[in-house]
Parts: structure tokens; C-alpha cells; sequence
């Protein structure tokens, strides 16, 4: 039994392929390094540098590596780069994965697991949002995701295939003992930019909008540690080789943070006190979201162990360094 992991060179595959290593798991990644990197990933993994839009390279890997479980991360993930190119989002996010879903069933794959989105739920009308409100994305990256959601759920009706959808929250941090991290050049996620920020790496930083509807009147998200994140996908799987049901799972702490309380805990952690500046609304961020996770919790046991935002901040900080002194 082997795992193909798409996406697997990319921020959060390249955690979930430690994770699975670490379990004793057979791993193969397909990854067309667009945003992932050869060296995120160990050299002993079998890479295949190519597209998930691939037919029949999809079902060549199944078949050479007896693939039993997917784990579909490949995809475009910048929001306002959807809103100027929904047509290569639906490519990439939408098409693409109907392709991987057609090489599962059409090779007798039985589990699949996808990196769905809280961009799904749009601007939520209370939080924390269950799995069960009724998803309205603001962006055509929601949408791309939301789209291959319902492909998942009818595929699954018609064919012998379970699945998992995570839709994570805000994810952040790196791998503990430090094997990965998140290495984009131009990430624009906030623990992210404000380590840099930290490190000198950018002069300053801007907050996008200070008169949302919330206590210090910036916006309220769920940040969820990485490594957290990748192990519901163990769980997960784990859940749907012992014949769980095809179901839909909320990724986050069920906690929010507000972006100058996270500035904040990087200026404290980091020990820096580096210049921010006050800015207007970034278009479509909803104003507060937070995840209801006693799904995730009750039906595949998650439980996590870095629900802290001191440790994710630290961990996304030593990273950063780490990366610095690399690319150096
Ligand atoms: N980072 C977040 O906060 C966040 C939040 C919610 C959901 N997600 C989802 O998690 C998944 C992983 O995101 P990430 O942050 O690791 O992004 P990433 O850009 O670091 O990783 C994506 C990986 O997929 C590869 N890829 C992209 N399109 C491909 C294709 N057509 N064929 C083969 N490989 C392809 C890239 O080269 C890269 O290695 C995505 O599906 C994203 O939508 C991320
Ligand atoms: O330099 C910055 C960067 C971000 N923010 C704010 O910080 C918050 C979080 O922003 P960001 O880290 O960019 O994450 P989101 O826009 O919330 O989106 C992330 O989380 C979503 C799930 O909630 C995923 O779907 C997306 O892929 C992922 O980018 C938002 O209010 C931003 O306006 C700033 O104020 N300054």
C-alpha cells in the first residue's frame, strides 16, 4: 500500500510526506514544482515531476507504486491571483483535480483526501462555522475548491471510492525539528510576512483594515500549526482504511486571533519591535473566521498537540532563518 501525495514539494505536502515517513508509510509524490522545491522533500521519495491534469501518468504511478490512498494537495492557492485569473484557477483547482479523480476510480483507488478550504464558507454568518453551514465562497479560489468538493461527493455516490475533505483554516508554522518549513519566496500569509518583517527581510508591514466589526477592529482568524494540520490527514486516513464513511472535516483550533494580536506575538517572540503600518481593507477578507472542530475531533480523534500561537509563531521564525541562511 502506498500514498501518492500531490503537491507533495510544496509547503504543507512536504510536512505530510515527513509525517507518513515517520509512520512507516510507502510515499510517492507527483508534484510539477510550480511552488514546491526538489530539496523540501527527502531524496529516497520517489518524485514524479508532472501535472495532476495527467491522465495517464496519474494512473502509471497508481499502478507501478500500487497506490491505495490519494492525498491531493497540488493547486493554486493565491486568493487575489483567482480574482484575476479564475479561468487558470478552475484549470488547476477545478479541472485538474476531476482528472485525479478519474485516475482513482478508473484504477481502483478506494481513498482519497483533499485540501479543501475555509474560503469555502465565505464571510460566515456566526463562528465558530460548522461543516454544515452552507458554503458561499468570495473568491473564485472558494469556488475552485467548493466545485471539486461536489465532484468528490458525486463520484463518490456512483463508484466504490471514500473520501475525506479538510478544509483548513489558516495555516502556519514549520515542522518542529525544522526538516521543512514554509519557503515560498512571495508568501503573503501574515505569520509569514510579519517573520519576515522580523528578520529585515521587509522594511515594515501593513495591517489590511482596521475598522472590521471586532474587538481591536482587525480581522479574526483560526491559525493552525502545520504539523497539527497534516496529522487529522493520518487520522484520516487511518479512518477511511478501517471504512469510514466519505465525510467533510473543519482543520482548525476552534480559536481566533485577531492580526495585531498575532503582530504582537511575533514582535514578542522575535524580540524585535518592527515598523507596522496601518492600512485599508484588503478586498474580500471576511471579517472573522473560526472553525468548529469537534468533528474532526469526535469522529477521526484528532488530536493536537501545537495549539498554541507562541509555538506556531517560534517554529515559523526558526524556519525563516533557517531558510535565510540557506538561500544565502
Ligand atoms: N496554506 C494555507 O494556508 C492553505 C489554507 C487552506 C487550504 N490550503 C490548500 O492546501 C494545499 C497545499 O497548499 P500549500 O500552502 O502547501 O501550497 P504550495 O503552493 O506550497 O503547494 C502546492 C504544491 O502543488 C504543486 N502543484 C500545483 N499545481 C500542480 C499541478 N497541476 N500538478 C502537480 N503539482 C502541482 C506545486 O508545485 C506545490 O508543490 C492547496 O490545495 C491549498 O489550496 C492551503
Ligand atoms: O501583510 C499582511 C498579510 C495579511 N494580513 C491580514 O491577515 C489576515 C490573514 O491573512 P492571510 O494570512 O493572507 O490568510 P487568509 O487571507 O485568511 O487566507 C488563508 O486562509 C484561508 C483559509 O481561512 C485559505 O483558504 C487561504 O488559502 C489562506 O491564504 C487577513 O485579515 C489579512 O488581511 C495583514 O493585515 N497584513
Amino acid at each position: 500500500m502506498t500514498v501518492l501525495v500531490t503537491g507533495g514539494a510544496g509547503y504543507i505536502g512536504s510536512h505530510m510526506v515527513y509525517e507518513l515517513l515517520d509512520a512507516a508509510e510507502d510515499v510517492v509524490i507527483l508534484d510539477n514544482l510550480s511552488t514546491g522545491f526538489r530539496w523540501a522533500i527527502p531524496e529516497r521519495v520517489p518524485l514524479y515531476e508532472g501535472d495532476t491534469g495527467d491522465l495517464e501518468l496519474a494512473r502509471s504511478i497508481i499502478a507501478r507504486h500500487e497506490v491505495d490512498a490519494i492525498i491531493h494537495f497540488a493547486a493554486s492557492i493565491v486568493v487575489p491571483d483567482s480574482v484575476a485569473d479564475p479561468l487558470g484557477y478552475y484549470r488547476n483547482n477545478t479541472a485538474n483535480s476531476r482528472t485525479l479523480i478519474e485516475a482513482a476510480v478508473s484504477s481502483g483507488v478506494k481513498h482519497f483526501i483533499f485540501s479543501s478550504t475555509a474560503a469555502v464558507y465565505g464571510n460566515p454568518k456566526s463562528v465558530p462555522v460548522s461543516e454544515n453551514a452552507t458554503p458561499d465562497p468570495m473568491s473564485p479560489y472558494g469556488s475552485s475548491k467548493l466545485m471539486t468538493e461536489i465532484i468528490l461527493r458525486d463520484t463518490a455516490f456512483a463508484h466504490p471510492l471514500k473520501y475525506a475533505v479538510l478544509r483548513y483554516f489558516n495555516v502556519a508554522g514549520a515542522d518542529p525539528q525544522m526538516r521543512t518549513g514554509q519557503s515560498t519566496p512571495a508568501a503573503t500569509h501574515l505569520i509569514k510576512v510579519a517573520v519576515q518583517t522580523a528578520l529585515g527581510m521587509r522594511k515594515k508591514m501593513d495591517v489590511f483594515g482596521t475598522d472590521y466589526p471586532t474587538p481591536d477592529g482587525t480581522c479574526i482568524r483560526d491559525y493552525i500549526h502545520v504539523s497539527d494540520l497534516v496529522r487529522a490527514h493520518s487520522d484520516a486516513l487511518r479512518y477511511l482504511r478501517n471504512g469510514g464513511n466519505s465525510a467533510t472535516f473543519n482543520c482548525g483550533y476552534g480559536r481566533g486571533f485577531s492580526v495585531l494580536e498575532v503582530i504582537e506575538t511575533v514582535k514578542r517572540i522575535s524580540g524585535v519591535d518592527f515598523r507596522v503600518e496601518m492600512s485599508a481593507r484588503r478586498p474580500g477578507d471576511p471579517a472573522q473566521i473560526v472553525a468548529a472542530s469537534d468533528k474532526a475531533r469526535d469522529t477521526l480523534h484528532w488530536q493536537p498537540r501545537y495549539d498554541d500561537l507562541d509555538t506556531i509563531v517560534a517554529n515559523a521564525l526558526e524556519w525563516e532563518q533557517k531558510l535565510r541562511k540557506r538561500n544565502a
